[in-house]
């Protein structure tokens, strides 16, 4: 059996357990009624309390009927196979660096254990601008480019395309996540006009030490929202809030599945809530998965809604600038550090 390098090895309590709990709890929400020319205020307000009540109770839930044709999927699932499946040396000409954090990468650290994984990044907007550096002083600002391999020659048109169809279900979710917080449902739209959203294709490869590793560690998502599209092999796990149970997120053909990131969190001022996952391998299975990280742009200072805070509600969180923790993040998970992640319960208020 070959030999799996203890880099990649989990702390005992954070090995997963080869006994997978399923549940149905993870709501499935259908989108058709946005389908139609005319929605009624009824079906409109149940969808609204649908979303709502999923952000509430779980941070995470799969939507099905949500407007992206089949075919967008099939194709980026096809070239994300056709890509991982190339020599380790094609690969690494579009290897992610230093300098340049997009592109291919295979030595991503979440909670400071490496991954069992493999990932490609690109950014919506070419060029994306972020800080510099994650110093708060440093005002200067930098471009980010994607690297698009030449193999499969196809990949560049798939993703982009895929990704245009997957911002529009993006910008449906925010509106309806604007409506269940009693806002207007395009306050949130302005903050990702210049947006820091990036898409990733995720292989894990099959591990001959399933009980031992991740194909990510725990964590939460830092953006605002994620769009997730898994292939047929299970592996995504969510922490249940009533208990901390980790439940496996059932593959349900066409699907995606949508959790609410760390900046939702804090703009609903702790209302809904970015919850932790991970995800398993298998010993006898590889497996693929699409996520698309919904960011807004780098000079947004996030903090709970103006409009949700009030004397009885107070803000439960000092502003952050999304750029400088986006930075900090990035420039932490290229490498193993002796200190914790950066977290936004780094910025909650101590009442
Ligand atoms: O592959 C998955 O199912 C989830 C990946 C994930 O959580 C992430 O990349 O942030
Ligand atoms: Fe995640």
């Amino acid at each position: 059996m070959v030999e799996v390098d203890p880099a990649f090895f989990q702390d005992p309590e954070h090995r997963p357990k080869l006994v997978r709990i399923e549940d149905e709890g993870i709501p499935l929400i259908d989108l058709s009624v946005l389908n139609q020319s005319s929605v009624s205020q009824d079906d409109m307000a149940r969808l609204v309390s649908e979303i709502g009540d999923a952000s509430q109770k779980w941070g995470f839930f799969q939507v099905i009927n949500h407007g992206v044709p089949s075919e967008y999927r099939e194709r980026i699932e096809l070239v994300s196979r056709k890509f991982f499946a190339l020599p380790k040396d094609e690969k690494l000409k579009v290897r992610r660096d230093e300098v340049n954090p997009l592109g291919y990468y295979d030595t991503e650290h979440t909670k400071n254990v490496r991954d069992w994984k493999e990932v490609f990044d690109f950014t919506v907007d070419n060029p994306t601008i972020i800080p510099a550096s994650p110093e708060p002083d440093d005002q200067e600002i930098r471009e980010l480019r994607n690297q698009f391999p030449q193999n499969p020659p196809e990949l560049r048109e798939v993703c982009e395309e895929y990704t245009q169809e997957i911002l529009k279900l993006c910008f449906k979710i925010l509106g309806l996540i604007s409506l269940g917080l009693g806002l207007p449902k395009n306050r949130l739209d302005d903050y990702f006009k210049d947006q820091t959203s990036f898409l990733r294709l995720n292989h894990y490869p099959v591990c001959p030490s399933p009980d031992l590793v991740l194909g990510v560690s725990r964590h939460k998502d830092a953006g605002a929202l994620t769009i997730l599209a898994q292939d047929d092999v299970a592996g995504l796990q969510v922490k249940r809030k009533t208990d901390g149970e980790w439940i496996l997120v059932k593959p349900i053909p066409d699907a995606f599945i949508v959790n609410i990131g760390d900046i939702i969190q804090v703009w609903s001022n702790d209302k809904y809530e970015s919850v932790d996952h991970r995800v398993m391998v298998n010993s006898d299975k590889e497996r693929f998965s699409v996520p698309f990280f919904f960011n807004p742009a780098h000079y947004t200072w996030v903090q709970p809604l103006e409009e949700l805070i009030n004397e009885e509600s107070p803000s439960k969180y000092k502003a952050y600038n999304w750029g400088k923790f986006f930075a900090t993040k990035k420039h932490s998970n290229f490498k193993k550090l002796n200190v914790e992640n950066l977290q936004i319960n780094h910025f909650k208020m101590k009442n």
